[in-house]
């Protein structure tokens, strides 16, 4: 992916994401969804495709995108399956939107 400067940001929003200071809206995104810890045994029933930012990051690493274009499908399926389970008005819900304003942001740059 060094090759595709294009790939090269995505490392850079990853990076945005992973701040401190955007930490308190961005933590459920992190790692995959624990739903037993979480004590939310339904979601492997509603969610089929499980994807989570430090997936994404491996994904990244690993030269598993060949383009910018699929590392976005990704990032916004850690997005869809947010607001598919964690209803309008909820907290996770919310935190999905501060993530969502975030991406659209630097994906636009
Ligand atoms: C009873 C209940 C209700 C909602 C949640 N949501 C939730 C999610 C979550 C993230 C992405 C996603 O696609 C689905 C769920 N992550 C969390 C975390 C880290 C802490 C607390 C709640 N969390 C958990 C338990």
């Amino acid at each position: 992916w060094k090759g595709d400067p294009q790939l090269r940001y995505c490392q850079a929003i990853l990076r945005e994401f992973a701040k401190k200071v955007n930490a308190e809206f961005m933590f459920p995104f992190m790692e995959p969804v624990d739903y037993l810890a979480l004590n939310i045994p339904d979601y492997p029933k509603l969610i089929k495709n499980p994807m989570d930012l430090g997936t994404v990051k491996q994904k990244l690493e690993e030269d598993e995108y060949e383009n910018a274009a699929q590392f976005e499908a990704d990032v916004r399926l850690v997005l869809w399956n947010c607001f598919k389970f964690n209803p309008a008005g909820t907290p996770v819900h919310l935190m999905g939107r501060r993530m969502e304003t975030l991406f659209n942001t630097k994906w636009a740059e």
